[in-house]
């Protein structure tokens, strides 16, 4: 492509040589340049991509686009001094300077790749909890109706071709471009997608065209250094996405469900067609009314809600849950999931809601839901003397919490918890949990997660704290592997052992060195040392 074409419907300024080049990629890591590629120099969080332009040029980078942000913000508003330790730019090597970053680096790179959001239908899924779910609930719900579906999230990025483990949620703007594009080359129709508020906040979904949005739930996470000043804001970044769908899909029975519709007419969204209510209660007039006074221009499609059938079921070794959905149209659809805790039933209504606006027989989408385990949510991992183990990606209060009262409407003897919590994350989590689990478990196993750079006895005194203040029974133990064991060899028949807030991980991070640790392997190592056991090792 010529780079000039890439700069269409973008404001910039060239600074340096000429736009008649020939460009063959465009990345914003310098370490990722190949010959003739663009580079993209944008401001980080820890560094500052113009110390890496040398480092890119010296790989063959045919130019560089620096954002605004990084030219408005430097000292010396001279592009020479710009060109790190090489001190030139090459012949026929252009600087151009992009304005308007927020919307312009999704238009480079819809030019660049060719809009391929709008090739596929694309859903987001953003809440505080359950995207993962409901992106994997989504996606075998499309495959099932015959779409080829990739997805995007916290596990992997599946492009339809391979599946990788993922850095982040939502991945950064100009990879999420790639990777969309790769979806469209592999023949995907569909993108199933987590949109996190980071993602939101820092424009990695700019330019992204998306078909459906799915709101599944807030409440406050994500607030400290690095992620949300306040509860406040991060409600207001997830509200954004809203602006950006044709569908919106909502949970109504959350109670800041208003602040997320109020969000879409705030942010001024002209494309959206539809909101499409979703919860396990009959709306009230008073929550309609305060929802459609607040959107005039949209229409309120339809409700979606559960009859008074909720039962739990189960499928002969795991609990599950079976309701009856009723339909707007009052057409009632019978749900059989195989996940346990209303969380989940609330997870596949999203999903439900979400096929109706797609079109697809309810029949099909309700079949679909029945077999599902997505890994590490809700994870029977092994049966050991009648005791389950399960391993769960709880790792706030509120998951926490949901996931032992489901834990205990299921089960009628113990609940050891075992968990601890990540490092450099919002410390309110440790005291929250630990409150959480001295509540609710019979015994808390206090043990390490990804203490990354802090220490991991000053967060197990934190989590301590939490505990305390609830009374609790608890024991420290450090080291993951004996913590489950001691779980583990502790539970009988009826007992359940909850291995917490590690879920699909298979690593620790300890100073920013991961190495390698599967709770799985853990669980096997452990049942094969105490030679007994089942392992359930659902592939999911
Ligand atoms: C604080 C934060 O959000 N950081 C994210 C951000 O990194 P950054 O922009 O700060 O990058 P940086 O390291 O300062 O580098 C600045 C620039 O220099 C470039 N560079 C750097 C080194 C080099 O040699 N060459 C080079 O060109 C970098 O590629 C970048 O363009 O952009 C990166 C790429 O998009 C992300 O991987 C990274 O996520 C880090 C790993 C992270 O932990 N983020 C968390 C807070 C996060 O985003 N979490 C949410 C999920 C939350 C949830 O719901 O659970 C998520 O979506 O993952
Ligand atoms: N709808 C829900 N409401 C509340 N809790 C949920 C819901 N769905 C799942 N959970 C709980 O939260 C944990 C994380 O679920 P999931 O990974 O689906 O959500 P997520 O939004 O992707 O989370 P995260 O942002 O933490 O990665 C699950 O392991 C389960 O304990
Ligand atoms: N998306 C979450 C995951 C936390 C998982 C837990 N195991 C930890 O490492 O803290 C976060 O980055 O805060």
């Amino acid at each position: 492509m010529r780079a000039e074409c890439l700069f269409s419907g973008i404001r910039y300024e060239l600074i340096k040589g000429s736009l008649d080049a020939d460009i063959c990629d465009i990345v914003d890591d310098s370490r990722q340049v190949s010959p003739n590629a663009v580079f993209v120099c944008r401001r980080g969080a820890v560094t500052n991509g113009r110390k890496y332009i040398g480092d890119a040029i010296s790989r063959g980078a045919a130019g560089i686009i620096i954002t605004d942000e990084v030219w408005d913000s430097e000292d010396v508003y001279d592009a020479d001094s710009m060109s790190g330790s090489l001190g030139y730019y090459p012949d026929d090597f252009f600087v151009v300077v992009m304005h308007d970053k927020r919307y312009s680096i999704g238009r480079l790179c819809n030019n660049f790749w060719g809009y391929p959001s709008r090739e596929l239908t694309v859903i987001g899924v953003t809440g505080t909890k359950g995207k993962t779910t409901v992106t994997y609930m989504m996606k075998k719900v499309l495959e099932t109706c015959g779409c080829k579906t990739g997805l995007i999230g916290t596990i992997e990025v599946d492009d339809c071709s391979s599946q990788v483990q993922s850095v982040n949620t939502t991945p950064g703007v100009v990879q999420l471009h790639r990777i969309l594009h790769n979806m469209v080359s592999n023949g995907a129709r569909c993108c199933v997608m987590e949109v996190s508020s980071q993602g939101i906040m820092l424009g990695r979904v700019s330019g992204v065209d998306f078909d459906i949005g799915i709101f599944t739930n807030i409440s406050p996470d994500h607030i400290g250094k690095n992620e949300h000043k306040t509860f406040e804001e991060y409600i207001r970044w997830k509200s954004t996405m809203f602006s950006m769908c044709r569908y919106a899909v909502i949970n109504m029975d959350d109670v800041y469900a208003p602040c997320i519709c109020n969000g879409i007419q705030v942010n001024g969204a002209k494309k959206c067609s539809g909101v499409i209510g979703y919860g396990m209660n009959i709306w009230s007039k008073e929550l309609y009314d305060k929802i459609s006074e607040h959107m005039p221009v949209y229409d309120i499609h339809f409700s979606l809600y559960i009859g008074d059938q909720l039962a739990m079921a189960y499928n002969g070794i795991t609990p599950g849950t079976e309701c009856e959905c009723v339909m707007p149209d009052g057409d009632r659809v019978p749900i059989h999931i195989d996940m346990p805790g209303l969380f989940n039933v609330y997870n596949a209504l999203a999903v439900i809601a979400a096929g109706d606006v797609l079109g697809f027989p309810r029949s099909t989408v309700s079949k679909a839901l029945e077999d599902i385990c997505v890994r590490g949510r809700m994870e029977c991992a092994a049966v050991y003397r009648g005791a389950y183990v399960y391993i769960d990606y709880a790792h706030n209060p509120v998951s926490l919490e949901n996931v032992l009262k489901t834990l205990r409407s299921y089960f009628g003897g113990k609940i050891f918890c075992v968990f601890g919590c990540g490092g450099n994350r919002a410390k309110s989590r440790r005291i929250g949990m630990g409150m959480v689990s001295g509540k609710m478990a019979d015994l808390t196993i206090v043990t390490n997660d990804n203490p990354r750079f802090e220490d991991p006895e000053a967060i197990m005194d934190d989590i301590e704290d939490g505990l305390n203040a609830a009374g609790a029974e608890y024991i420290r133990i450090p080291d993951r592997k004996k913590a489950i064991r001691y779980g583990i060899v502790h539970a009988v028949a009826g007992d359940v052992v909850l291995l917490a807030g590690k879920g699909h991980e298979t690593y620790q991070d300890v100073m920013g060195h991961r190495t390698h640790m599967d709770e799985r392997e853990l669980i096997g190592q452990i049942l094969e040392e105490e030679d007994a056991g089942v392992i359930c090792g659902r592939d999911n």
